[in-house]
């Protein structure tokens, strides 16, 4: 229906898509998921669950990945503002390792699509960030990888603020980094 703009990203398979927002006097109304238009984006999968979490600024989630259930995921912010980074893990692929790095706000409204075999994160820095996400697998809590966050391989460019207390989970502090994840 022409309803989202699509942005192709360096990395292969990362797409940014922004809906059509109307609004009127009463607010905005936007469609977030539509088979058809997403089809046409290249992205044709069934997703199988919906997640949304709430997080205080400085919290940093990730980075994530399922081993033997990948996920491909959107994502999007529905309150506040958070820098989302998808590390390519795909075997084989030129951009190995390469991050990319996208600013998503309830007020940008962004959506970025992130296939499978991606390792996901995000830095919240807002006050306070709903985020909210589609996926094409179910949890599988064993089945969970990562990647910490801060891999110097990697580098990821995470714009902390000076002054910003990062609040990282245990879990989230023990990943090895992708040298580990190549052995
Ligand atoms: C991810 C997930 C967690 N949980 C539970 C497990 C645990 O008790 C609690 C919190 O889990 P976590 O600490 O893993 O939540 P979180 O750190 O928010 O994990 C998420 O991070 C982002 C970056 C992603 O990309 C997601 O795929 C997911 O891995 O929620 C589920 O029940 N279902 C799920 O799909």
């Amino acid at each position: 229906m022409g309803k989202i703009k699509v942005t192709t990203c360096e990395i292969e398979g990362l797409r940014v898509i922004e809906p059509a927002v109307f609004g009127d006097e009463r607010g905005y109304f936007m469609e977030t998921y539509n088979y058809n238009d997403f089809k046409e984006a290249g992205i044709d999968m069934p997703f199988v669950q919906d997640n949304q979490s709430c997080s205080k600024k400085g919290v940093l989630r990730g980075l994530h990945f399922q081993i033997h259930y990948p996920q491909d995921k959107i994502v999007r912010v529905v309150r506040g503002e958070v820098y989302d980074v998808a590390v390519d893990l795909r075997k084989g692929s030129p951009t190995f390792g390469k991050w990319h790095g996208e600013l998503l706000s309830a007020e940008n409204k962004k959506l970025f699509f992130i296939p499978k075999d991606f390792a996901h994160g995000f830095l919240v820095l807002s006050e306070v960030a709903e985020f909210a996400y589609k996926c094409t697998d179910f949890y599988h809590p064993n089945d969970e990888g990562g990647i910490i966050w801060n891999d110097p391989q990697i580098g990821i460019a995470w714009p902390i603020p000076e002054g910003m207390e990062l609040t990282i989970s245990e879990k989230d502090q023990t990943w090895g980094g992708l040298q580990d994840f190549e052995k």
